[in-house]
């Protein structure tokens, strides 16, 4: 469990539970795992291209230095690891030229990269072990110990996975080296497995630590993000991310040619509730009516917020007024359910009043939430707990009882 004060505060929220509940074993909620990983790829674009293209200048060097300055009696070894050594430089030319040309390919890259690693660390411990077998002079050992190094740091893949092709890296070394190597040159091989498995061991810790603290990193960004969209008590969208959808669903039902509606509801004698109740009770109130409208919200591209004290908003997409006045009866007829006792009548429930406004051509935002207020004026000017629409649209104030 990790020491937040916003853990406790916003445990309703996917993020505040997982900082809540911990992760200790580098792992979230899987939805939440998969918005990690994107984030985690697209902040290690950069580094991804800086390994491939070290990789492509490293290993072109060994080569020239290779061809150059070794004295390779065995022609035949020198052939296959110019072969060897393209082999471990092609990866990098691929990611390199599909990272700047192709957009999909970016975005599956994770999924191949541990297998490419892998690869050219199998093929880095094959020349290291040949050579070992060989008792070249000169040779470039350790090879698969860098590639180590870098599937912790340069891959932007998760720690699991950084260990997982590290610890084949290294159990590949050992089974080449059983094929390769005479018996009595093992012992003297360990060495280079014991340097290896030090790397491991020293890239594993330094990856946990620093994947620890990127994926709380991750949790306090998106919980902040959270916290400037919603509102902290109700946990519904707040009057600014309401503004904005608004916006938004307006542009939308005009380009797809589609009935929007909106409604604007008032808690009928709050401030009485309050006085009579207790704030506490309030806000339990606030909070149980919230879930309630919330629920009413159904289709992605609908949205309840809460847009003041005890004012909420429900915006319908591909909704007509018809369908939000039955809408706005459901609502009232499901609070009157919840049976919640009136303030100042105790054989009465606590009411709410609605406003609907259903988008006219050529209406700005503005204008269709002034349209929904001045209707639900009229529906507490009517008699509180019950619907109003807006002037002009089809006519119904009833109340539902
Ligand atoms: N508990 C609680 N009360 C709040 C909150 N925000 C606003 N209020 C109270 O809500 C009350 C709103 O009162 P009014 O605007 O008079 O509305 P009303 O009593 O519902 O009257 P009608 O709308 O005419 O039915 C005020 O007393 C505010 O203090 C909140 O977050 N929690």
């Amino acid at each position: 469990m990790i020491d937040h004060p916003s853990a406790e505060d916003f445990r309703d929220t996917p993020y505040g539970r997982q900082l809540h509940s911990g992760f200790r074993l580098l792992r979230f909620k899987p939805e939440l795992e998969r918005e990690f990983r994107h984030y985690l790829d697209r902040h290690a674009r950069t580094s991804q291209r800086l390994a491939a293209l070290l990789l492509i200048v490293a290993v072109s060097g060994y080569l020239y230095v290779e061809h150059r300055l070794f004295n390779l009696a065995d022609t035949g070894w020198l052939t296959t690891l110019t072969l060897l050594r393209v082999l471990q430089i092609l990866p990098g030319i691929v990611v390199l030229v599909l990272t700047f040309y192709s957009r999909r390919f970016r975005a599956q890259a994770n999924r191949i990269f541990p297998a490419l690693l892998v690869l050219i660390g199998i093929i880095a411990a094959l020349i290291d072990i040949r050579f070992e077998a060989l008792d070249a002079e000169l040779n470039f050992r350790y090879g698969a110990g860098l590639l180590i190094v870098a599937s912790f740091f340069f891959l932007g893949v998760t720690f699991w996975w950084a260990l997982l092709c590290s610890v084949l890296i290294v159990l590949a070394d050992v089974f080449i080296a059983s094929l390769i190597l005479p018996a009595g040159r093992m012992p003297e091989h360990w060495i280079a497995v014991s340097y290896y498995v030090l790397l491991l061991i020293i890239g594993a810790i330094s990856r946990y630590v620093h994947e620890y603290s990127q994926r709380d990193q991750f949790l306090m960004r998106k919980l902040l993000g959270w916290v400037a969209e919603h509102d902290a008590l109700s946990g519904l969208a707040n009057r600014r991310s309401h503004d904005l959808a608004l916006r938004q669903r307006i542009a939308q039902a005009r380009r797809d040619r589609r009935p929007l509606s909106l409604l604007l509801l008032d808690l009928d004698d709050f401030k009485a509730y309050n006085d009579t109740f207790g704030h506490p009770a309030g806000d339990a109130l606030i909070r149980t009516f919230a879930d309630l409208l919330a629920g009413f919200a159904r289709r992605p591209l609908d949205q309840a917020a809460r847009v003041g004290g005890e004012e909420f908003a429900l915006l319908l997409y591909n909704c007509d007024n018809a369908a939000a006045q039955r809408i706005a009866r459901q609502l009232i007829t499901a609070l009157a359910g919840l049976e919640i006792r009136h303030p100042q009548d105790a054989a009465a429930r606590v009411g709410v009043s609605i406003g609907i406004a259903t988008l006219q051509e050529g209406q700005q935002p503005e204008q269709l939430y002034h349209c929904a207020d001045a209707a639900l004026y009229q529906a507490k000017a009517g008699g509180k707990n019950r619907f109003a629409i807006a002037a002009g649209q089809s006519r119904s104030d009833l109340p539902v009882r």
